[in-house]
Order: structure tokens, then C-alpha cells, then sequence
């Protein structure tokens, strides 16, 4: 079941929040996370850059707490994330939708550039990642191909969607990337990306060679702590594989 955990800090300007257990009680954000998840990742990276605290509420994906009836109540898609305010009494499911709520409330590190073309290129760039990447190496997926088909072919089909929407990505920022993928300063671009990468390599064994961009923005990534701070080995349900 759902379980309440240690509040994950928040960090801003680089420096890490350390929330203590006397703050958790009066915690209005709640986050319904698994440390695994890419699409709760990005929203980790987004409270963090944010200076938010928020309460960590674990969702085991693989115990299939996504399908109980206190978690379908908040999603009844049954994925993690959910973010909950209790300062408003708003529910929001989908990464995507907390992360523009996030923005609208909290100015505080924009998320979307004031540039016309680069916060089309962060929107499209976050789009090939949440619509044309991750639902297709999304858990339910990959169980459905290794029942029906094989592990071995659930590995390809993988590798293939992931390699797929790298080889896309690596054009669209080849232009605009800085240090980060926009240029400079860390947008929403870099919220998906980072997480996409991370499973790229250390889930799927993907050969990232042939992404030279991308590889340098994952390690361009490990540096911030905004981000060191949303790895699934910093949350409260981390289990070693
Ligand atoms: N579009 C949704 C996708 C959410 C999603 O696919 N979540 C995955 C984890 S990253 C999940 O909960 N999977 C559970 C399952 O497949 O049963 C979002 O961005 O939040």
C-alpha cells in the first residue's frame, strides 16, 4: 500500500533543503512518486529547482500499489506521479500538467524560457520524451512484450523507441544546446531529458555512443544538485536492483 516516507529535501540555488520531521506535518505539496519513474523524476528535479518541500508518498509500481483503490481515486489511469496541494485541495495527475501548475504558482526558477523559439524547442523537446519515448518503455508495456513475445525482444523494442527519439533529439537541440539543452540556464527541456538518459543507460543498456549531445548533457546533469537530489537513489523507497 501506499506508504508514508521521509520528506525527499528540496534545493535551491545548489544548496539542498533538509526537511525535518517536524515540517512534514504542516507539508501542503505531496508527491505520489517511485523512485524508479522517470515521469515522477522530472518532477522531483522541478520541486527541487524550485526550492519546494513537499512530502514523498511512495507508490511501488512493482507491488502494483498504482492499481489500488486509494491510489485510483487520485489517478484512475493508475500511473504515478500525483501531486496533491492541500493549500488549494487540487489533485493533479500527469507529469506534464504538475509541472505547468508548478510553474503557474511558483515564478520562482521558470521552467519555459521567455524566447519564443527556444520554449518551443523545450515544449517539443519534453513531447518526444513524455509522448514518443516513455509510453512505449512504460512498465505495463514491457511486461505485455516479455509475456507475450519474449525478454529478449522486450530489450530491442526498447532500445529501438529509445534510440529512435535520441536520434531526433540530438538534431532538434543541435543548434541551440549549451551547457544544457537550450543553452545555458536549465529549462523544461533538461527535466525530461535527464531522467530519459539515466534509464537509457543504466536500464537498458543502451549504447549511447552514437548520442554524443545527449551524453554530455547526462553528465552536464549529475553536477546540479537539484538533480543529484531527484535520483531515485537519494528517495525514501530506493531499493538496491
Ligand atoms: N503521461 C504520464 C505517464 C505516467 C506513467 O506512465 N507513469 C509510469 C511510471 S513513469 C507508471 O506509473 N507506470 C505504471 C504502470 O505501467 O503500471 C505522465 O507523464 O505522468
Amino acid at each position: 500500500m501506499i506508504k508514508d516516507n521521509d520528506t525527499s529535501g528540496g534545493c535551491s540555488g545548489g544548496e539542498l533543503v533538509v526537511v525535518t520531521e517536524e515540517d512534514d506535518s504542516k507539508l501542503k505539496l505531496k508527491l505520489y512518486s517511485y523512485y524508479r519513474s522517470s515521469c515522477s523524476w522530472r518532477v522531483r528535479i522541478a520541486l527541487n529547482l524550485k526550492g519546494l518541500k513537499y512530502e514523498y508518498k511512495a507508490v511501488n509500481l512493482l507491488k502494483g500499489d498504482q492499481f489500488s483503490q486509494e491510489f485510483t481515486k487520485l489517478n484512475p489511469i493508475g500511473y504515478v506521479p500525483v501531486l496533491t496541494d492541500d493549500e488549494q485541495d487540487i489533485v493533479i495527475s500527469d507529469s506534464f500538467a504538475i509541472l505547468l501548475y508548478l510553474e503557474d504558482k511558483y515564478p520562482q526558477h521558470p521552467l519555459l524560457p521567455q524566447d519564443l523559439q527556444k520554449k518551443a524547442i523545450n515544449l517539443q523537446a519534453a513531447n518526444i520524451v513524455s509522448s514518443s519515448i516513455q509510453p512505449l518503455q512504460n512498465l505495463a508495456v514491457l511486461k505485455y512484450i516479455e509475456e507475450k513475445v519474449s525478454s529478449a525482444e522486450k530489450l530491442t523494442w526498447v532500445q529501438y523507441h529509445i534510440g529512435k527519439g535520441f536520434a531526433a533529439l540530438e538534431k532538434l537541440l543541435e543548434g541551440c544546446c549549451g551547457k544544457y539543452a537550450t543553452g545555458n540556464e536549465v529549462f523544461l527541456a533538461d527535466l525530461f531529458l535527464a531522467p530519459q538518459i539515466d534509464a537509457a543507460i543504466t536500464r537498458f543498456s543502451l549504447d549511447m555512443t552514437q548520442y554524443p549531445l545527449l551524453s554530455r548533457l547526462h553528465n552536464a546533469y549529475m553536477e546540479l544538485p537539484a538533480f543529484q537530489a531527484a535520483v531515485p537513489e537519494r528517495q525514501p523507497d530506493y531499493v538496491k536492483p
